[in-house]
């Protein structure tokens, strides 16, 4: 097998933090992998400098990952087309929002024969309006195979190497084995499952319900209240997946991509805390994300967004209370304390 050349497309807190694991794991296999790996930068002044600039001088992302140092071999790269035309795996790790955009710009320059992989939690949507799973798109635009991984991995937790698991979305099986040489670590166990788009759709999703859970957390409600927004939204997130997702396993939803996955960005996401401002604040999302994340980025008010959309469309929005609600709140269209009015009468209880 000839060596394979790694690029990771993106460059922020989950982007910087899974290239700490890619580019030590491509040092320890020097027969399968090239040592480099590109990391397309979107650039930005920091400090009165270009981030690229500093980033490669430091070996850090002193914006988006502050306090941990990427490995050498990781050189972070403004030009996207530059990094990418070499590489033989492409790792997508970008707020969604940004994915059609970057696909457009690099589709002259990607190899046909590589592999794309996507650590992305969002959705698109198609001409129709209908909801477009991220690895569907990315295989649209660059014509070739997208795995997924996704799983209860908080980048600041992963960054300081405390242990997790992530679950791999693969079409073929010599495509775990590949990626998992990628991916895996002592303290970052992946397993491999054949259901991309259920793995993706759960990443997606939850950070919809991790938005609840933050309302909740917000009202100064306790555990009970949240236990019932954690399970009413495992069910919303389920009945999704078998309206949406053609051979959805209801096995995924146990892996760390599903149930995992909730519960740690329920307690501990950008998306909880989100929920919990919203609830104290009058300001938009907009304001909200600026305010809180200085650069980073909510999917869940984005995703909810696209579900409702679709939801309202086929006239679902009563089977999927949660979700409605909590687009509704994000809109500013609902006030947050009627929340769980939404949730007293879920078709769940019926
Ligand atoms: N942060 C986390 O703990 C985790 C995040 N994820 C997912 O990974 C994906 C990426 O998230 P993060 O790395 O956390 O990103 P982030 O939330 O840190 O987003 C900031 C990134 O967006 C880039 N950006 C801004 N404008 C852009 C543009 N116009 N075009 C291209 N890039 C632009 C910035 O340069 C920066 O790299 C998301 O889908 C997220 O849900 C998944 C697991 C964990
Ligand atoms: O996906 C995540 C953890 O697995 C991160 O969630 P947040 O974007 O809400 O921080």
């Amino acid at each position: 097998m000839s060596k394979k050349t790694v690029c990771i497309v993106g460059s922020g807190n989950w982007g910087s933090a899974i290239a700490r694991i890619v580019g030590t794991n491509i040092l320890d296999n020097p027969d399968t992998f090239h040592s480099r790996v590109n990391m397309y930068m979107y650039e930005e002044k920091y400090e009165g400098r270009k981030l690229t600039e500093v980033v490669n001088e430091m070996h850090e992302n002193v914006k988006y990952l502050p306090g941990f140092k990427l490995p050498e071999n990781v050189v972070a790269m403004p030009d996207l087309a530059e990094a990418s035309k070499t590489a033989d795996i492409l790792i997508f790790v970008l707020p969604h929002q940004f994915v059609r955009g970057t696909c457009k710009a690099m589709q002259e320059h990607v190899k046909d024969t590589a592999l794309a992989v996507s650590l992305i939690k969002g959705f698109d949507k198609d001409a129709e309006g209908n909801i477009l799973m991220i690895s569907k798109l990315i295989e649209d635009w660059l014509k070739i195979d997208c795995c997924v991984l996704s799983g209860a991995n908080l980048a600041q937790e992963v960054a300081e190497e405390q242990f997790c698991e992530s679950t791999l979305g693969v079409k073929k099986p010599e495509q775990g084995e590949l990626l998992k040489m990628l991916f895996e670590k002592p303290f970052f166990r992946t397993s491999v499952v054949m259901d991309v788009e259920t793995i993706e759709m759960c990443g997606a999703l939850k950070n919809v319900v991790a938005i609840g859970a933050g309302i909740v957390d917000g009202m100064g409600l306790g555990h009970n209240t949240k236990a019932a927004v954690l399970r009413l939204g495992l069910m919303e997130m389920v009945a999704f997946g078998e309206l949406f997702i053609k051979g959805c396993k209801e096995d995924t939803f146990f892996e760390s991509c599903g149930i995992a996955d909730l519960v740690a960005t329920c307690h501990g996401g950008r998306n909880r805390l989100l929920g919990e401002t919203v609830v104290k604040s009058d300001k938009t999302i907009r304001e909200l994300e600026k305010d809180i994340l200085r650069g980073q980025s909510f999917q869940g008010p984005l995703v909810a967004k696209e579900v409702y959309h679709t939801l309202s469309q086929k006239n679902l929005l009563e089977r999927f209370p949660m979700f409605t609600a909590i687009y509704r709140i994000c809109e500013r269209e609902m006030d947050p304390r009627e929340f769980i009015d939404c949730l007293r009468n879920h078709p769940e209880h019926i």
